[in-house]
């Protein structure tokens, strides 16, 4: 018995190699990637004279501060990686996932009148949180994952051995929670490795798969830290609708202005006037200027001003929001690289991070996205959102396997505080439901 399961191919040898990416829920007629498209259109408006963007002048910091930034918790430690600030706050509700879209629907006119914009929660709303309440927030948060992978442990490894029959089933199960068949057959062939043909109890399971998890994702769980010599550090923010962005982009801005950082936002999505208005929101919320421009403006030439705006007024952070329509690839391929093109007119080497947001309600799905996101752009950050309430949050571990991609930071939540640095440790601890020291 044991030769069967040490004769075993490696994982890269069983695992189909783009198993992930054929989904079954991506549509990637219209996702998939694509051919490199067509010369883009030469640098717009941007450098050429254009009429002055809107700018949200910085709203008064004396009654914002203190709501924006909480005391000091006593309990939390002061290690705080740079770029990412205080733990969060009290449980948020839970939204049911926004699903992705990718139908290959007709490319609508820009709306030109703004609809009402959903209006976030007013930051001195959230209590300040602590450390033991992130970690039972990230815990709570991944409760949905980790039950299928708890509950399927329990149910395989009630007083048995670890045998093959066991393993499979393991394996299987680790597919199901999203780890990805590479990931699956990695992480149980370890654990055959120490254990095999002895009895083994669900802990001890939960105990060897977290290590493992940790182990797959540690090398990608790196802070996103600003150069400050950079007078914007450029952070272009990209991912598909709905996936959480301009939400993303207000939690962090508020992170670098707590750490004392000027940051600009340009609502780059200006195809949308809802994402125009919900960044507006974020932009009062946290004291940010907010560089806008009319529905339908082009969007590299907002980003070019808002670029110009940040250089002049040497602002510390520029945070640049984007359109994430699939509908019409191509179109959104060449936006983006055009958003890319004009910036490195002002300066070559921005945008200095690029960030992919990738809701981890979509399971393996987000391995399309990064795919498709990376071939446009040069992708150098991730951040899964939404890993509250979702019952895939295991496809973190595959996207840490297969794309080696640092993860800078998870969303567990809709709030101001809601967005973490990635502690692999805390993660994988919390996705096999064992408790994070
Ligand atoms: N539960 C939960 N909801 C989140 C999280 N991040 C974002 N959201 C919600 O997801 C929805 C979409 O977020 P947006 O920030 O608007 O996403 P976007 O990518 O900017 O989308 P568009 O503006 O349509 O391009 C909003 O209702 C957010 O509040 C998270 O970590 N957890």
């Amino acid at each position: 018995m044991i030769f069967r399961w040490f004769g075993r191919k490696k994982p890269e040898e069983t695992a189909p190699k783009d198993e992930a990416a054929k989904d079954e829920s991506v549509n990637l007629e219209s996702a998939a990637p694509a051919a490199e498209p067509e010369e883009a259109p030469e640098p717009p408006a941007a450098a050429t004279p254009a009429p002055k963007p809107e700018i949200e002048p910085v709203p008064e910091l004396a009654p914002a501060a203190p709501s924006t930034e909480p005391p000091p918790v006593p309990s939390a430690p002061a290690a705080e990686p740079a770029g990412i600030s205080a733990p969060p706050a009290a449980p948020v509700p839970v939204e049911p996932p926004a699903p992705v879209v990718f139908a290959p629907v007709p490319e609508p006119e820009p709306v030109p009148e703004l609809p009402p914009a959903p209006a976030p929660a007013a930051v001195a709303e959230e209590a300040p949180p602590t450390r033991k309440g992130w970690f039972a927030k990230l815990k709570e948060g991944l409760s949905k994952s980790s039950s299928k992978l708890t509950d399927g442990i329990t149910g395989i490894f009630t007083k048995r051995k670890l045998d093959d029959e066991a393993l499979e089933e393991l394996e299987e199960l680790l597919i199901t929670a999203d780890l990805g068949p590479a990931t699956a057959a990695k992480v149980t062939a370890e654990l055959a490795r120490t254990r095999f043909g002895k009895e083994v109890s669900p802990e001890e399971v939960k105990a060897t798969l977290a290590a493992e998890v940790s182990k797959i994702v540690t090398p990608v769980a790196k802070p996103l830290v600003l150069d400050p010599a950079l007078k914007p550090h450029v952070i272009l923010v990209v991912g598909v609708n709905g996936t959480g962005k301009t939400t993303t982009i207000g939690k962090l801005a508020r992170q670098f202005k707590a750490e004392g950082k000027s940051v600009m936002l340009a609502a780059g999505d200006t195809f949308r006037a809802a994402a125009v208005s919900q960044l507006k929101i974020w932009g009062e919320r946290t004291g940010c200027p907010v560089v806008a421009r009319d529905t339908g403006a082009d969007a590299a030439g907002l980003a070019y001003d808002a670029l110009e705006r940040a250089r002049a007024e040497k602002v510390d952070v520029l945070l640049i929001d984007t359109a994430g329509r699939l509908q019409n690839k191509t179109g959104l391929m060449e936006e983006l690289r055009k958003i890319v093109r004009v910036i490195k007119k002002l300066d070559e080497t921005a945008p200095h991070t690029t960030l992919l947001t990738l809701d981890a309600t979509t399971g393996q799905n987000a391995h399309s996205q990064v795919e498709i996101f990376r071939d446009m752009v040069n992708v150098n950050g991730l951040i899964l959102t939404k890993l509250d309430g979702s019952a895939r949050g295991g496809v973190l571990v595959s996207l840490a396997e297969k794309f080696k991609i640092p993860v800078h930071a998870i969303g567990v939540g809709e709030g101001v505080y809601d967005l973490r640095p990635f502690d692999a440790d805390a993660f994988a601890k919390s996705l096999m439901g064992l408790h994070a020291d």
